[in-house]
């Protein structure tokens, strides 16, 4: 792994006040792999990147890169952030006002000569899409455009390591699933290694390699988008990532047969066996695009709420036995609240876990 964070803690405060921000949280990213951070505010994802970046001392664990121990719990022992190789944007984007776009890129190459600093500035601009602005003041661009500044004067000094501590967070909802798109192919270009932070998961679905699910200072998951939302490891990712519900179930026999009040679900191979859970009982997920709309279906349920989503509604359902679910339908299929339409589970993953 090119970088490597072996069961790192981190905590603020000393002795009886002390705070466990991060806990033994370990992974690793290869070379040109694109890592991200996600979780709801306060689960130490931020506390996680300024450790890596060394602005954060940690009290356990290690954080190494190339092999080489950046950050020791055991000694104390730290290598100073400048000395790292690792660039950073931040959500800010810290850009300085009264200079030009290029005069910006170029602030962190000084050191070079200037026809190399001249060369590499044309090259970052043209990398980020904006050859064109190099002249203009960073308040004459849009948003989007100033954090793609900011990513070009963080290339721009070629680290090892690009940390991005919520990048697009202020920006509009939809500019920033297309800018994280847009970063993912710049950053793929030119095959640097990431780590970004994040909470929001479209954003993390459209630039990650490999998704970290942080929950209470711990890493409760570390994969792809697919393995999130389809094979969800705890109750807390399958809740944060996607829309779905858990409802009570019942495993027996094998191959086993899970019964659902939904009836029994299908394609249940990959589902543990009865004496997994105690008496086989347990919760399955049941993921919004998990429940079909299916007006011959005897199972009926009575819409509570709906949300338009353009090609889609979200139905909320309540099922007579008092199960709520949720479901996608196509939006051409515009039933009232409170009227009752026929579902059925149409389940690929069985996901379970014990009852709660
Ligand atoms: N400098 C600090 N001193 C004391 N506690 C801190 C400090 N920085 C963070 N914390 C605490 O550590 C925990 C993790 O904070 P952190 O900022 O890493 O979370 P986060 O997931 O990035 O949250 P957000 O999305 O809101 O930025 C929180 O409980 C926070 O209050």
């Amino acid at each position: 792994m090119f970088l490597q964070l072996d069961r790192v803690s981190i905590s603020y405060g000393q002795g009886k006040s002390a705070k466990l921000a991060v806990d033994g949280v370990s992974l690793g990213l290869s070379v040109g792999q694109i890592g991200v951070l996600i979780g709801p505010s306060g689960c130490g994802k931020t506390s996680l990147l300024r450790a890596v970046a060394g602005l954060e001392p940690i009290s356990h664990g290690q954080v190494r890169m190339e092999r080489n121990v950046l950050s020791d719990g055991a000694s104390g022992r730290q290598v100073a952030p400048e000395d790292r190789g690792i660039g950073m944007v931040f959500q800010d984007y810290a850009l300085f006002p009264h200079m030009s776009v290029a005069d910006n890129i170029a602030f962190g190459i000084k050191h070079l000569p200037k026809a190399e600093r001249t060369a590499r500035v044309a090259e970052m601009l043209d990398l980020v899409g904006l050859a064109h602005n190099a002249k203009r003041l960073p308040h004459q661009l849009s948003g989007g455009q100033q954090q793609r500044i900011a990513l070009a004067r963080a290339l721009a000094r070629q680290p090892k390591l690009l940390l991005l501590d919520e990048p697009f967070s202020s920006l509009d909802v939809d500019l920033r699933e297309r800018l994280a798109q847009d970063v993912r192919a710049i950053l793929k270009q030119i095959g640097a290694t990431a780590l970004f932070v994040t909470h929001d998961q479209l954003e993390a679905f459209a630039i990650g390699d490999a998704i970290g699910v942080m929950h209470q200072g711990r890493l409760e998951q570390w994969g792809d988008a697919y393995a999130l939302y389809h094979r969800p490891a705890t109750r807390f990712v399958a809740q944060f990532i996607g829309h779905g519900v858990f409802t009570p179930a019942q495993i027996t026999g094998t191959p086993p047969h899970v019964e659902t009040p939904l009836g029994p679900l299908t394609d249940a191979d990959e589902c543990p066996l009865p004496s997994a859970y105690p008496g086989g009982q347990c919760d399955v997920l049941l993921r919004a695009d998990d429940i079909v709309h299916d007006d011959d279906s005897t199972v009926k349920a009575q819409i509570e709420r709906k949300a338009f989503r353009g090609s889609e509604f979200l139905y909320t359902l309540r099922l007579a036995s008092g199960e709520q679910v949720l479901a996608h339908v196509p939006s051409h299929h515009d039933h009232q609240v409170g009227e009752w339409i026929g579902i059925r589970p149409q389940v690929d993953h069985v996901v379970t876990f014990a009852r709660q």
